[in-house]
């Protein structure tokens, strides 16, 4: 009898261990299911209201705060990750090359950038941080998030803004020739207003006493010392990255170098990531983001420029030739525009 009751306990026993066992794998189970679905992320952040550059040793899946637009929508609850803001922006300049560079950059498995330009610093201000961090894509760890819109550079308000979001930010800033750069500026304004006046009948003040007219935008933006001026109240030197328009398309992986080192990301895009088009007349991509063929960039981008006259095109140059030394002597960098 004695016997029989040692021995219904210990199966007793047994079975409560493996019910424990089970409870224990179950719970195990569903929280690694909710990481998994990206609820872990709904916890409160730890410092949510910090933009990332400023949030100190945090794991990033746990930095995000509950994202307030996407409401209860599963497709977002099933990715992977968190929206973080951008620790590195291509500030400018408009026809630069922007638009080339970040679709290299979005090569590297390590970047991931919005596609549009957010125009936050300059036009969306006032919509908050959190509507801005919210249009950015979600990064893993170690992965870095970054968006291009090349007005910044121009924008009188957005070194501050951007500062105060986070003076850690990195700035990219791809300058080309800026007689070239005009009349490319140019070229855009034209393919969308076909009546426009000639490039020489915008460029001039007046034309006999050949003064230029640095109030149109083609030519003001052009004056890079004067906007850099701007930036390095806010941010140093370092912070700041010159990529030439130029070398973008006779050496792409010998930029994309440059900027990769500037990044801290490990050098992945190289020269077997581009190949010469010869119809586009530029580098185009062998295998660019999501796709496994080769592209080039679209039809607005390496469009033919119309003729402008020898002479006008001399005098922009001599305009432009102090201020073009001054950047040079500001960024430590020749860029060879004669
Ligand atoms: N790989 C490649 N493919 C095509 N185009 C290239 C490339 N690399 C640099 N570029 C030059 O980029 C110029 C457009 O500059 P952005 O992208 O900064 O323009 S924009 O401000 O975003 O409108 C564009 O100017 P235009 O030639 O005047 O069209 C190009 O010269």
């Amino acid at each position: 009898m004695g016997c029989w009751a040692a021995g219904s306990s210990l199966g007793h026993l047994k079975a409560q261990c493996r019910l424990c066992v089970c409870f224990t794998m179950l719970l195990l189970l569903t929280y690694l299911f909710y990481c998994l679905t990206g609820c872990c992320d709904l916890a409160p952040s730890l410092s949510s209201s910090l933009p990332p550059g400023d949030r100190p040793g945090l794991p990033r899946n746990l930095t995000a705060s509950p994202d307030p637009a996407e409401g209860t929508d599963l497709s977002v609850l099933n990715s992977f990750g968190s929206k973080e803001f951008p620790q590195a922006i291509i500030i400018g300049v408009k026809k630069g090359g922007t638009r080339a560079l970040l679709e290299f950059l979005r090569v590297h498995p390590d970047v991931r950038a919005v596609g549009a330009e957010p125009h936050f610093f300059d036009r969306f201000y006032e919509k908050g941080l959190e509507w801005y961090r919210n249009l950015m894509p979600r990064t893993l760890e170690g992965q870095i998030t970054m968006e291009k819109t090349p007005s910044y550079f121009v924008t009188r308000e957005a070194p501050g803004r951007v500062f105060a979001m986070s003076r850690h930010t990195k700035l990219i800033v791809v300058v080309r020739d800026p007689v070239t750069r005009a009349v490319s500026d140019y070229t855009q304004t034209l393919s969308k207003n076909p009546g426009l006046p000639s490039f020489q009948s915008l460029v001039f003040k007046n034309s006999t006493m050949g003064l230029i007219d640095t109030s149109w935008s083609a030519v003001r933006i052009g004056i890079y010392a004067k906007h850099l001026e701007n930036w390095l109240r806010y941010f140093p030197l370092s912070r700041l990255l010159f990529v030439s328009g130029e070398r973008l398309v006779t050496d792409p992986a010998g930029e994309m170098g440059r900027v990769q080192d500037f990044l801290g990301l490990k050098r992945v895009v190289t020269n077997k990531h581009f190949y010469f088009n010869q119809t586009k007349g530029f580098p185009c991509l062998k295998k660019p983001e999501g796709s496994s063929r080769p592209r080039c960039l679209g039809k607005s981008k390496g469009r033919a420029h119309p003729q402008i006259p020898s002479e006008v095109l001399l005098r922009l140059r001599d305009f432009y030739r102090p201020f073009n030394l001054k950047f040079y002597q500001m960024t430590g960098q020749d860029f060879g525009w004669e």
